[in-house]
């Protein structure tokens, strides 16, 4: 009896004790939070906005579900038209503070503060980017994306070189020769209706094959892509690396050995991507010691670079292998969404495709062959104003992301009105792109694809600020994009092509409106639905639509 008395008066103890426990632990938590919750809004000098578990970008913020108090890392495509934080709090800038992890976020669609931040914040060192959001990148090594001050300087000064006329001509010349390559091997030649269930299954091979062979010399074609003796092709092994990136930044080592599928799927991705590049880098090792040639293009620069040891531009293997992997990567996944993004619009609007395709077809008029010519180039300027439409709408570069290095402050506009806001360190700022790009002070009525918004305009005639290209999506300043004229390079020469070629219409598909009905039949979507279930993003390392199903009929104009 004793003893189970004891035994039950212990149990009772530990019952109270542990009760209290928790009672206090979960006091202790409430108040840290609470008071990360005063810090974050304090950085930001209590700027309105919302107060939110988990900073979206950060890692909890994507592996939680998205629900109303988890916005999701794309909240600012989702939200623009339930929830639009910006018209919410009247201001292009607002808050995002989180009370259990991350840094407080200031979102801005403001092209103003985003000068402010990643330009003159470049140059004067005031804002930076963070380890932590460009992680995915530093993945492989340090390189130019992610690098920050001397170290970025270094890499920009060594690539720099290699994006210039000459490569723009490459380009050119590639395109066209990869666009016949194209038809021959996919049989399009004899063809008079060609359906793509996804053409991003074009646009992903197509500019792949295109940074591999101009900036990296590799003479890859349409029947060969690169590959490096595995099932999984290069760019399979690029998009499960975009995908799964979460996945390898947080896995620890014994993590890639779990016996699923799918990690070991996953695994051989990344294991076959660095094979890759390691071959590739020890081939163009040799062939520069055995030619004593030295080429000019991006990938003969930084292996060039990592030969000159001790040298001020000297770059380390782990540098090396960075800058690989990012030009591989920032060189083909954006222009390939932004390609499948520009072909579904001009499909879902008939009249400026037919008003593209006239001038390109005037533009080449009787020319034997109806050669497309790089000196057609600035002619082409509808062309162009396409492919800008089409990243304006879809912002593959979606996040421009800093952080504070010291406190410093911001000038915001609101109704004319100039108010400058404190910002202390280790804030965090997201240019976001969506906003930016969907903004009704810079673009009238910007859910429309309109090219014409970027048409080169006189006088008076301006139809909104975006006659400007800065505001385009490639970003200003000092970090701007670095292959933005290699992008629309690329993309002006196949789009003129395919438009010279072939009318581009929505694949629509066979919806069942028939069940309720006796005897009516399945019908096709409409090209609205279509838009609705097509035309979204998603997001991996970079932004995109959806897969874009699209049928190619040949023209006989
Ligand atoms: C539609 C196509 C493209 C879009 C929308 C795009 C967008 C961007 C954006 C927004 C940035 C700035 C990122 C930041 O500062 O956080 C950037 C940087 C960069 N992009 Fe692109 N890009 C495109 C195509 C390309 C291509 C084809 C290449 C290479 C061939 C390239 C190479 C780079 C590099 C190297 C940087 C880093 C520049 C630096 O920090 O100095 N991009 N791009």
């Amino acid at each position: 009896m004793g003893i189970s008395f004891n035994v039950f008066t212990l149990t009772d103890d530990y019952a109270v004790n542990w009760r209290t426990a928790a009672v206090t632990a979960l006091a202790l938590v409430t108040l840290s939070r609470a008071a990360k919750l005063v810090v974050g809004l304090k950085a930001v000098n209590f700027l309105p906005g919302i107060i939110i578990p988990f900073q979206p970008l950060s890692l909890p913020g994507v592996l939680f579900p998205e629900s109303s108090w988890n916005p999701g890392l794309l909240f600012t495509w989702t939200w623009r038209h339930t929830r639009n934080i910006y018209a919410q709090y009247c201001s292009d800038t607002v808050s995002v503070i989180p009370f259990i992890h991350g840094a407080p976020t200031l979102y801005t669609r403001s092209m103003d503060v985003a000068r402010q931040v990643v330009a003159a914040g470049h140059k004067s060192a005031t804002f930076g980017k963070t380890d932590s959001m460009s992680a995915a990148f530093l993945f492989w090594g340090p390189n130019i994306v992610a690098a920050e001050r001397d170290l970025w300087r270094k890499h920009r000064r060594i690539m720099g070189p290699a994006f210039n006329n000459q490569t723009y001509a490459l380009v050119w010349t590639a395109s066209q020769n990869l666009y016949a390559d194209l038809l021959e091997a996919e049989g399009w030649n004899n063809r008079h209706t060609i359906d793509v269930p996804s053409v991003q299954k074009l646009t992903f091979k197509f500019t792949l094959i295109i940074i591999a062979s101009c900036g990296f010399g590799l003479p890859f074609t349409w029947a060969a892509p690169p590959s490096h003796g595995d099932e999984l092709s290069i760019q399979d092994c690029i998009q499960i690396i975009a995908r799964t990136n979460t996945f390898a930044i947080a896995a620890p080592g014994w993590a890639w050995k779990l016996p699923f599928e799918r990690v070991q799927h996953t695994r051989r991705a990344y294991d076959t991507m660095r094979a890759f590049m390691h071959a590739q880098v020890r081939a163009r090792k040799e062939a520069m010691h055995s030619a004593g040639t030295r080429e000019k293009d991006v990938f003969s620069l930084l292996v060039e670079a990592s030969e000159d040891e001790g040298g001020k531009m000297a770059l380390g293997d782990e540098e090396l292998i960075g800058n690989v992997f990012a030009l591989m990567f920032a060189g083909h996944e954006t222009t390939a969404h932004t390609l499948a993004a520009t072909l579904g619009f001009l499909a879902l609007h008939e009249d400026i495709q037919d008003e593209v395709a006239a001038q390109v077809r005037d533009v080449i008029g009787g020319r034997e062959g109806g050669q497309v010519l790089l000196e057609d180039y600035t002619r082409l300027d509808k062309v162009l104003a396409a492919f800008y439409e089409g990243v304006r709408m879809f912002p593959s570069g979606v996040f421009l992301i800093r952080e504070a290095k010291q406190d410093t402050t911001l000038t915001l506009e609101l109704d004319d009105v100039k108010s400058v806001l404190p910002v202390k360190k280790g804030t965090h700022i997201v240019v976001d792109m969506v906003g930016v790009q969907y903004n009704p002070n810079y673009f009238s009525e910007p859910e429309e694809y309109r090219p014409s918004r970027w048409y080169a305009k006189t006088g008076d005639e301006k139809e909104d600020l975006t006659e400007s290209e800065e505001f385009t999506a490639f970003s200003v300043g000092p970090r701007t994009c670095l292959g933005r004229k290699f992008a629309a390079t690329e993309t002006v020469c196949l789009l003129s092509l395919l438009l010279r070629d072939w009318r581009v219409e929505p694949l629509l598909a066979v919806v069942s409106k028939g069940t309720a009905e006796p005897g009516g039949k399945d019908a096709l979507e409409t090209r609205e639905e279509w838009r609705a279930r097509v035309m979204q993003a998603t997001l991996a390392l970079t932004m995109g639509v959806r897969d874009v199903p699209l049928r190619f009929v040949k023209r006989v104009d």
